[in-house]
């Protein structure tokens, strides 16, 4: 696990350009902020070439979207392609939403992520095992969650984070497990789109997307933990708050302290 990324993240101030949804758009931009990343976002696609080039990473949410915006999230897919430029994908609800998962296989032969992160009911849709999703959450099933994600990343040639509880990072061959984080998370709509930009950001100062994705796991779940420890009776409205007061302040050294992964 190499929690001096967050070092190098702070350092080198990286762009990320997100396609994002319109219901956690904020959330999204100023989790980047927040941890010392450089958020970029657009709705046009005239201006998507300009935009793959300036940045040094790709987030494309899946979260809401239109029949224009598909076009645009195909057309930057395609141009991180063409730019070597890392590209996350969050698949939101395609295991709930038979139309989501069509357009999600449209997508995916159209362009080749480097990370795909979902919840559990999402990359299970991804890798075609059977899960009942429950809208945007996870929803239940009774799969193991390593072995689907695993085949999530073999079917997908790319790096898998199945986020949750416990969060499984694949690419296929090598497996990590991140233990930490706080059910508060789930109270908070926009936790997986922040995570998803965010492992953006680390791939931006990793060219191993594997490690970077395992590192921005650790370091999410790692800061919400350490809020929520911080007042047992903190509810979602301040959990938050503090998460981005977290995000900007936590210390390479204070999450070492609490590292859980195996
Ligand atoms: N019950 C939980 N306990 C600890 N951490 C959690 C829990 N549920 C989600 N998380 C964390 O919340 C973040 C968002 O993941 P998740 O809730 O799976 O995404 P989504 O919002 O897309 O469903 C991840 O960092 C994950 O580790
Ligand atoms: C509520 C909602 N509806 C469409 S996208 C979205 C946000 C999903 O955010 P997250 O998966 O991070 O909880
Ligand atoms: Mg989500």
């Amino acid at each position: 696990m190499k929690l001096s990324l967050l070092n190098d993240l702070r350092q080198q101030n990286p762009i990320v350009f997100n396609i994002s949804n319109f219901v956690t758009v904020q959330d999204v931009a100023n989790g980047i902020n927040a941890i010392g990343a450089s958020p970029i976002m657009s709705e046009e696609v005239a201006e998507a070439d300009e935009m793959v080039q300036l940045a040094q990473a790709v987030c494309l949410n899946l979260g809401a979207f239109t029949e224009p915006q598909i076009k645009h999230i195909k057309v930057t897919g395609q141009l991180a392609n063409k730019y070597h430029k890392p590209l996350v994908i969050d698949p939101v609800a395609v295991g709930a939403v038979a139309y989501r998962a069509k357009v999600a296989e449209d997508l995916l032969t159209a362009f080749q992520p480097d990370v795909i992160r979902g919840n559990a009911g999402e990359i299970a849709a991804l890798a075609g095992v059977d899960w009942q999703a429950k809208g945007i959450d996870a929803g239940s099933g009774s799969g193991n969650l390593v072995s689907i994600a695993q085949s999530c990343a073999i079917k997908r040639r790319c790096t898998v984070i199945l986020s949750g509880p416990t969060d499984v990072i694949t690419d296929g061959k090598r497996t990590v497990q991140v233990l930490n984080g706080t059910p508060l998370f789930q109270t908070h709509v926009g936790s997986g789109d922040m995570l998803s930009s965010i492992v953006a950001a680390f791939c931006a100062v990793d060219p191993d997307y594997f490690e970077a994705a395992q590192t921005a796991c650790l370091v999410f779940a790692g800061i919400g933990q350490r809020v929520a420890q911080s007042d047992p009776q903190m509810g979602s409205g301040t959990f938050i708050i503090k998460l981005m007061d977290a995000l900007q302040q936590t210390t390479v050294a204070q999450l070492e302290e609490l590292a859980a992964y195996d």
